[in-house]
């Protein structure tokens, strides 16, 4: 426990992480302070903000399900538009991604190729305490361009002369960063990542002819959406920077907010830089908040694709809704990554993303995400050959008329054994992966992160419940089947790793972590909040 000396702040702080090289130079008395102020300023609005989350999930389960909402209607009638994008946000045909706290990997990003680089502390991060500071250390010298890294083989990484434009992803509204105590409650992980990028970063970023740009992750409602406008406008008046510097992609990833397009763009409308489509906690979150519906529910992981009636119908109105307003819309990852040492293999994954990307360069998207810069020419192939122009918000799918029925719309398929146990399988793995610091991690050749996880055991929890939770074969999924598998799957696990790495490894722990969210009969929200308590 790292106590501060002299506490010159007039309310109880307590930072309980252990501090390592470089760590003082984030946590200068200077941010803490703009920290403690956001904190104390938007704090409670986000604690109301996520209890009003609890209160429309027991409207669902209750049989109001999610529509249009009469009291914004004005605001999707109206003409209006975001404002003008700066010059760096107006082609992102290709953003690369990544977890912040990877040295190696941030300098790979910037180096990739790709127009952007999204460096996050969301989805691909573990937020341990040194990823959380060890990524703000990995910004202020990349925003700089004094990032350097030697490799443990002694491979030197910089940055070359042309590097991609950076956008952070902050942690979302729901995860609070516990080694950050103010009057003994835990803070905001949101505000406590974007504060401290903000306010290292803002000026030289304005030097160097760019802002701060960020990705804001899992929001459920345009008030959501307001919180993080109010949120940018009092750390640009604290700073003395001009309103409207900040710019903003919201992530449209869950279904909630997919009834809410147009009003999310209108309150960030002076900080909007348009929306993305984050596919994999969109489906996450269909789940998870019709999970009570009798007649909701999903076939294999596998089967619910980017073609699915109601991924279509929100990924079009997303291309529609942005386009009116003037904003870009861009697509979301692909899980395949490049497969090493099989030629044919690599060759179906790059086939799978270039079929993937062709289809949203098509439907209108405006620029896509890559996971690996592998990938980065598949993706820069196909929008250049399919989108000209820097972006193609011209394309205003007018031919797209989605009703709330289409985006609700249940997907066709069926449950077998095998999805099944690869949900338990890839679960298992993803969580000992995340448990150890690894938020992002390659498993079956594809791209796995919290949101993927989250699909696997949020399906494995509804399949248990569910009166049509029946496998193809006609045995009913059960509470005592998953743990049978669960035992299985460890014991395959056990058997690939070793006994010597399984005992230091952490799929004990995982084990007992995902069969609990699977099994209790109060479904967590995130699997990431319960497994923060293991988290150093
Ligand atoms: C649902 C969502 O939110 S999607 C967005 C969040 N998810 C992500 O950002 C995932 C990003 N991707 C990754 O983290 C990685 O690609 C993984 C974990 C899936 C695979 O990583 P690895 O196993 O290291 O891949 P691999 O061994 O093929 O890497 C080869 C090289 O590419 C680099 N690399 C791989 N992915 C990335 C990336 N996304 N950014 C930068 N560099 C990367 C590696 O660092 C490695 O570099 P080196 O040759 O200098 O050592
Ligand atoms: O954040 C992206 C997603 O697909 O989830
Ligand atoms: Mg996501």
């Amino acid at each position: 426990m790292t106590t501060i000396p002299t506490n010159p702040y007039p309310l109880e702080l307590s930072i309980t992480g252990e501090m390592h090289d470089g760590y003082r130079d984030v946590l200068t008395p200077e941010a803490i302070q703009f920290i403690i102020k956001l904190e104390q300023k938007f704090g409670d609005r986000r604690q109301q903000l996520l209890a009003d989350r609890q209160e429309r999930q027991l409207k669902i389960d209750a049989g109001q399900l999610p529509d249009f909402l009469p009291e914004t209607a004005q605001i999707r009638k109206a003409e209006w538009t975001v404002a003008p994008l700066p010059t760096d946000l107006q082609d992102r045909r290709v953003e690369i991604t990544g977890p912040a706290g990877d040295r190696k990997m941030v300098i790979n990003a910037l180096n990739s190729g790709a127009r952007i680089f999204m460096a996050d502390f969301e989805d691909a991060n573990s937020p341990t305490w040194e990823n959380t500071i060890q990524g703000q250390i990995n910004m202020k010298d990349a925003v700089r361009r004094n990032i350097s890294y030697t490799s443990p083989e002694g491979k030197r990484y910089a940055l070359q002369e042309k590097t991609a434009v950076l956008i952070v992803r902050p942690r979302g509204w729901h995860l609070e960063e516990k080694h950050f105590r103010l009057e003994g409650r835990a803070i905001s992980g949101s505000l406590l990542d974007f504060g401290l990028y903000f306010y290292h970063n803002v000026q030289a970023l304005m030097a160097n002819g760019t802002a701060p740009y960020f990705y804001l992750p899992k929001l459920e409602s345009h008030l959501e959406a307001r919180l993080w406008n109010d949120v940018f406008l009092f750390a640009q008046d604290e700073l003395h920077i001009p309103r409207g510097t900040i710019r903003a992609t919201v992530l449209i990833e869950t279904i909630l907010a997919a009834f809410e397009m147009d009003e999310i763009l209108y309150e960030l409308r002076e900080h909007s830089a348009g929306l993305n489509c984050g596919r994999w906690d969109y489906i996450f979150s269909y789940i998870k908040k019709l999970r009570n519906q009798p007649d909701v529910i999903t076939p294999d992981r596998a089967q619910v694709t980017m073609t699915v009636p109601f991924m279509k119908a929100y990924t079009s109105l997303a291309v529609k809704t942005c386009h009116r307003r003037m904003a870009p819309c861009i697509g979301g990852m692909a899980a395949q990554i490049p497969v090493k040492n099989d030629p044919v293999k690599n060759e179906e994954a790059i086939a799978k993303v270039r079929a993937d990307k062709e289809r949203e360069a098509y439907d209108g998207h405006d620029g896509t995400w890559v996971a690996h810069p592998g990938l980065v020419p598949v993706a820069m192939e196909v929008f250049n050959r399919l989108m000209r122009e820097p972006n193609q918000i011209w394309y205003k799918r007018e031919d797209v008329q989605v009703t709330a029925s289409d985006l609700l719309a249940v997907p066709e398929g069926v449950i077998t054994e095998e999805g099944v146990r690869t949900n338990i399988s890839v679960g298992l793995q993803y969580v000992e992966a995340w448990l150890r610091g690894y938020g992002a991690v390659p498993i079956h050749n594809l791209m796995e992160d919290a949101a993927t996880a989250e699909i696997s055991r949020a399906q494995v929890w509804q399949w248990i419940r569910h009166p049509r939770g029946v496998l193809q074969d006609g045995r009913k999924v059960t509470e005592a089947l998953v743990k049978q598998m669960l035992t299985e799957e460890l014991q395959v696990l056990k058997t690939a790793i070793g006994l010597e790495r399984y005992e230091t490894s952490k799929f004990p722990l995982a084990g007992q972590l995902f069969l609990q969210l699977v099994t209790e009969d109060d479904f967590e929200d995130f699997l990431t909040v319960p497994g923060y308590t293991y988290l150093q």
